[in-house]
């Protein structure tokens, strides 16, 4: 389908994480947005892009789904460093949750599944899906439930159908490293609670898959993040194990608000203080 990548551009030591970020700083309009950021990613971790608004977590996001490039420092998806490669094959190699991901409004929900594997709103004209394509497609309907909603028109979906859709459409490509913005946004409690557990069962679905998740809410946090890096003002505050980097510490200090975190069944919630 999509090019290869020239296997030079690869690196030993980058080629053993889905995601390398090292030493990052990226300055616009001479504002730097993040300073020295590092991270590394590695297959079947499930990250969190933590901290309040403005931090640079979605700016962070960008640079892993290669949509940016850094300042200073070096970053590496899928073992390729950015800058030394064809950054529109690597973005249809990484799956992207986006809930402002535009749709054409007529697909159906089975064909805004194939958008997915080129990353477009649309389907390409006279192409058809293969075999392969088609039984990929059906079995993301049945893993993410919402078989029975394949031929209804993207249009008509409520939100929380389509942030489903979108979770199967990103899973497409089969990629190795998903990434997710904020993929809870707009729902109310019932439709989040079963987005958080769709997303869970990714580790079932997809054991090797790798995601990095931005969210404002530790509320939000599926229970299967095992790592978070907790982003203010553009740098790094606290990086490791979802253990380490979310204690009521780091989280009070992020938000400038004192908080306690607590954990349970899983889950992470943070009660003003
Ligand atoms: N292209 C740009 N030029 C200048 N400033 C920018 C640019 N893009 C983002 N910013 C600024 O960088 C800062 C970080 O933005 P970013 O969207 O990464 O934060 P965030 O943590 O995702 O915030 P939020 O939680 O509000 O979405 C913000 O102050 C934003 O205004």
């Amino acid at each position: 389908m999509a090019m290869d990548a020239d296997a030079s551009n690869m690196t030993p030591d980058a080629a053993d994480f889905v995601l390398a970020v090292d030493s990052v700083s990226l300055i616009r309009q001479r504002r730097p947005l993040l300073q020295d950021v590092s991270f590394h990613v590695r297959p079947g971790e499930h990250w969190a892009l933590l901290g309040p608004n403005g931090a640079g977590k979605s700016t962070l996001l960008s640079l892993c789904g290669a949509r940016e490039h850094p300042t200073r420092g070096e970053v590496h998806v899928l073992g390729h460093r950015l800058g030394r490669v064809d950054t529109h094959w690597l973005r249809s190699t990484i799956g992207h949750v986006d809930p402002r991901s535009r749709i054409e409004p007529w697909l159906t929900v089975r064909e805004a599944l194939y958008t997915g594997l080129f990353g477009a709103a649309g389907l390409r004209r006279h192409w058809a899906p293969d075999t392969t394509e088609k039984e990929l497609a059906e079995r993301l309907l049945a893993s993410l439930g919402i078989e029975e909603k394949a031929d209804r028109k993207w249009e008509v979906l409520s939100q929380g159908e389509r942030g489903r859709v979108l979770i199967a459409r990103a899973l497409m490509p089969q990629p190795s490293l998903l990434l997710l913005d904020e993929p809870t946004t707009g729902l109310d409690l019932a439709a989040r609670e079963i987005r958080l557990k769709v997303i869970g069962q990714l580790r079932d679905l997809r054991p090797e898959l790798a995601t990095v998740m931005v969210t404002h809410h530790l509320e939000e946090l599926p229970a299967s993040t095992t790592h978070a890096m907790v982003l203010a003002d553009g740098q790094e505050l606290a990086c490791g194990t979802a253990e380490e980097a979310i204690t009521s510490g780091v989280i009070s200090e992020a938000f400038d608000y004192p908080v306690r975190v607590e954990r349970r069944n899983g889950r992470w919630s943070a009660i003003g203080s």
